[in-house]
């Protein structure tokens, strides 16, 4: 790999990628991506070991000592060798005895494969019994775990079973399966009624894990699911491109003892993704922007993310009703149309989706090269008993990170454009700009040719 003048390694053409273990080449559609240039900070929890000595460092799968089913399963995802994440993480995920971890990466590097391998990897699969649980923020991030689980495990015998809501019929009997993977609300109820047995549980992931454990949103929710679990032996393990400080003290007791990967504050964004903002007159003229950018968001997929549901159907009617091919996403549709709209767009059926923070996280859609931020993300404050609640002023850095990480997956370029039109929206964006300590350019909003030539040269 050589490095070109953005830090970016490029393959060079002899950088074949190493055979599978049946001897044949490895093509896979992953095998040679540009890779970006993060470093990360590890800590171990057993503070007598050297962090950086290579015994935590995995240059190859075959290095970790994995059963050769799930060594197969790696390589017929198309995987060549562990990315930078992986690298550090898996020597330490899948030592024995299984220590807990708080892991952070940039987002679309590959985290997932990590703690899926650790799951995986730790289940003895001639018992009939749930030995892993993870759970997501959202039914779309928890179904598409639930598929690197399946492809990963395809040459071993695992069984698995959703905790998503109205997934299972109400008469369906107990769950025996070795992984599950849902959301909290209804993971709890599936405890709680006894239909999951935790007893045997041996490995415990939260993915978006800072999201999980927000006192704001679902941390209670989270925290009643773990009080559920054995109190030993079972290895917790925390993901996200994100960890805020007002949840790091938290997500150190929620997984104590733990093995830390971190990133530092400047380089949570990921170096692919260049950032764009289109300065328009007022709430109306960002449709109007939104519709001329129409044949660019069409080159490859784009999501374009809204603050409010109401926001997104009424633009999606309105494109649909002047002739334009868009879906709407979110979640106060029901559970079988909300599946249905996210796989369509998984399969390239649907080219732009418009839709609310409820797919920011985690969602791994390649081709995905643009993400419009029609609505900046703010935070949003619970109400109390007495009402209150809603939006603040403030932008939502954290949910700013994870939106535009929807594009630039593992290596690849994308464009992120952010729509103001007024002073407060422009200060909104200055902040997001100086806290995430990226440039974020300006680009003219009645030169449609200039918008084509600067996202084209961005994609290059
Ligand atoms: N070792 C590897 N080799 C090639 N591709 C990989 C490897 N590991 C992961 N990938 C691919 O990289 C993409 C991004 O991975 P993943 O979705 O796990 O990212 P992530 O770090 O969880 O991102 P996010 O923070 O957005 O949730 C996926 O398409 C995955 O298949």
């Amino acid at each position: 790999m050589e490095k070109d003048a953005d830090g970016f390694y490029t393959p060079v053409a002899s950088g074949a990628a190493p055979p599978k273990p049946d001897g044949k080449p490895q093509p896979g559609p992953n095998s040679d991506l540009i890779k970006s240039t993060f470093d990360v900070t590890v800590t171990l929890a057993d503070q007598q070991g050297d962090p950086n000595s290579p015994l935590y460092s995995a240059k190859t799968f075959e290095e970790l000592g994995l059963h050769q089913d799930l060594l197969k399963g790696i390589y017929d995802m198309g995987f060549s060798k562990p990315s930078k994440i992986q690298e550090r993480a898996l020597p330490l995920l899948l030592a024995n005895p299984p220590t807990n971890m708080i892991g952070q990466s940039q987002s679309g590097t590959g985290k997932t494969a990590a703690f899926v391998l650790t799951m995986l990897s730790r289940i003895d699969f001639t018992k009939k019994t749930t030995q892993a649980l993870c759970l997501a923020p959202s039914r779309e991030l928890a179904r598409q775990i639930m598929s690197v689980v399946v492809s990963m495990g395809k040459f071993t015998a695992v069984q698995t079973e959703y905790a998503i809501k109205d997934n299972l019929s109400r008469d369906s009997g107990r769950i025996t399966a070795h992984v599950v993977v849902g959301t909290p609300g209804t993971m709890f109820d599936l405890i709680r009624k006894r239909i999951l047995d935790v007893t045997d549980m041996k490995v415990f992931v939260l993915d978006e894990a800072d999201n999980m454990l927000d006192q704001d949103g679902l941390g209670d929710q989270t925290l009643r699911v773990k009080n559920m679990l054995p109190r030993e032996h079972v290895q917790i393990l925390l993901f996200s491109a994100t960890f805020p400080d007002h949840v790091r003290s938290f997500a150190s007791k929620f997984a104590p003892a733990a093995n830390k990967i971190e990133l530092q504050k400047e380089e949570l964004s990921v170096a692919g993704i260049r950032q764009f903002y289109m300065d328009c007159r007022d709430a109306d003229h960002k449709y109007d922007i939104l519709v001329r950018l129409y044949a660019l968001l069409t080159v490859g997929q784009s999501i374009i993310f809204c603050q409010h549901k109401h926001t997104a159907d009424r633009i999606s009617e309105r494109m649909t009703a002047e002739g334009h091919k868009v879906a709407s996403l979110h979640g106060a549709k029901d559970p079988a149309e909300r599946d249905a709209i996210i796989d369509n767009f998984r399969d390239g059926r649907e080219k732009v989706l418009i839709t609310t923070n409820v797919i920011a996280r985690g969602i791994d859609i390649l081709q995905v090269n643009m993400v419009v931020n029609y609505d900046l993300p703010l935070l949003y404050e619970r109400g109390n008993d007495h009402g209150g609640g809603g939006h603040l002023d403030n932008p939502d850095i954290e949910t700013y990170i994870h939106r535009i990480g929807r594009t630039g997956r593992f290596g690849r370029r994308g464009i992120s454009i952010n729509f103001v039109h007024d002073k407060k929206t422009w200060l909104q964006m200055e902040q997001i700009e100086k806290e995430t300590k990226q440039k974020i350019m300006r680009i003219e909003t009645n030169d449609v040719d200039e918008m084509e030539e600067k996202m084209k040269e961005a994609l290059k």
